[in-house]
């Protein structure tokens, strides 16, 4: 079945005008869904339409005709023209569901702020979408600063029907916005001062996020033997906490690490694992031909330039790996911000499976495989600070799989 929803709208909705006259009101916004969704997750929609919105909780209402299932978008607007005269709904802006797993949901526009019937639509989220709504009803914003402030930027279509609403599954239906290298190592900056985290914690947090993505990639009963690289920075102690829980998983780790740190932590994340008898070897490549899968934990998000020694050799395995491998935070050797490189070791190098650590970096746009996201340390407001969504984490989950080939980011 193509679930596509079809989301074109008309060039313009001359009906409209009559509005143009009429005194501003404040009316309850409409709630329409574009898929399947039963009373109670149509109650919880309303319900999360106006989460965020501190007075009248009728401010966003079910229309009517509420669910328009595997219709159009313009099915909805036409309906929607008729309603709006009614004087019971506002007749320019809702909302509407467009995908029983989504939490972004569509604010449409019959009228933007120019007065030429144009209609125009922009992603919200869904606990947003009603404040949104109602502060463009009010004028306190404009059209234009709101489309600015949306998610419709980053929105990716690719549905699957698979999942419930109650899930809140980001994996069909939107990319999270990306966080480039600055903007990541402010943030850690910050949690590590006014948010009074320590390095040991958020590295213990981000490795176990590694590890769980691990087992979600593969079970040790299918794949016990695991390589992971380690480089000289954070990302390599990431590495490092996710060996040992490895360990404990099931799984038999095999550390690569040729460029320790002075750092303390990094001995002592060293010593723990030595203590569990976890091996430690210079010889990359031969035991990369014995693992099931590498984790390559050698560059995140404070490599820049070429790969300098003693890394080009074991890029260029990684790159040429018949293993599948799975890269935390970044593709060691891609740019932050712009990806693989055009030339040199990781010219060619794409691993299997990416973790992203907070939120993904915008190289993520060249990623082909699994991605997932990890480090559930960041709370709504320090991730609205910094311009990224924080993924919707399932119950005690470290890590959750947003997006897959192709998605637009
Ligand atoms: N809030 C979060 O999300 C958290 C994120 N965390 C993790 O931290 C990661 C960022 O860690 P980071 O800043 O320590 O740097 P990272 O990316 O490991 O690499 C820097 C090292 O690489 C080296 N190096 C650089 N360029 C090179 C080159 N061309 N060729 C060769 N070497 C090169 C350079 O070494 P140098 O050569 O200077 O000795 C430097 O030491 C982040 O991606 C995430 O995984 C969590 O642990 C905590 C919370
Ligand atoms: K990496």
């Amino acid at each position: 079945m193509d679930v596509h929803p079809d989301l074109l709208l008309p060039d313009r909705i001359p009906e409209m005008e009559r509005h143009h006259s009429k005194p501003s009101q404040v009316l309850p916004f409409a709630l329409y869904a574009l898929c399947a969704l039963s009373d109670e997750e149509l109650a919880a929609c309303r319900q999360q339409c106006v989460a965020d919105i501190d007075c009248d909780d009728n401010i966003v209402q079910l229309a009517p005709k509420a669910v328009f299932k595997d219709q159009s978008l313009r099915i909805i607007v036409e309906y929607h023209v008729e309603l709006g005269f009614g004087g019971q709904f506002d007749g320019k802006f809702f909302i509407v569901v467009v995908h029983p797993s989504s939490y972004t949901v569509l604010v449409v526009a019959l009228d933007d702020d120019e007065l030429q019937c144009k209609p125009d639509l922009l992603w919200s989220k869904i606990g947003k979408s009603g404040l949104v709504a109602a502060n463009l009803g009010i004028g306190i914003i404009m059209w234009d600063e709101a489309k600015d402030h949306s998610m419709h930027k980053i929105y990716a279509c690719t549905c699957n029907l698979d999942v419930t609403f109650n899930d809140f599954n980001l994996t069909s239906v939107m990319a999270l916005r990306t966080l480039g290298p600055k903007a990541a190592a402010a943030l850690d900056e910050e949690l590590m001062s006014t948010g009074a985290f320590s390095i040991d914690q958020l590295m213990e947090l981000a490795g176990l996020a590694v590890s769980q993505t691990m087992y979600a990639l593969s079970p040790p009963s299918k794949s016990p033997n695991i390589l992971v690289a380690c480089g000289p920075g954070n990302n390599g102690g990431d590495g490092l906490v996710a060996a040992r829980h490895l360990h404990y998983f099931g799984y038999k780790p095999t550390m690569y690490f040729p460029k320790q740190s002075k750092n303390e932590l990094f001995g002592r994340l060293r010593t723990q694992l030595e203590q569990l008898k976890v091996p430690f070897t210079d010889d990359f490549v031969g035991t990369a031909k014995r693992s099931d899968w590498i984790i390559d934990a050698i560059f995140g998000f404070s490599f820049s330039g070429e790969v300098r020694e003693p890394f080009p050799g074991v890029i260029k395995a990684l790159a040429e790996s018949k293993v599948p491998v799975l890269a935390v935070d970044a593709p060691s050797s891609w740019n932050i911000e712009t990806g693989p490189p055009d030339d040199g070791p990781g010219k060619d190098y794409n691993p299997d499976a990416l973790i992203s650590l907070t939120a993904p970096k915008p190289l993520v746009k060249w990623f082909k495989g699994r991605h997932f996201v990890g480090g559930r340390f960041v709370g709504e407001d320090i991730a609205e600070k910094y311009g990224f969504d924080v993924p919707p984490y399932k119950g005690s989950d470290q890590t959750v799989e947003i997006g897959s080939q192709g998605e637009k980011l």
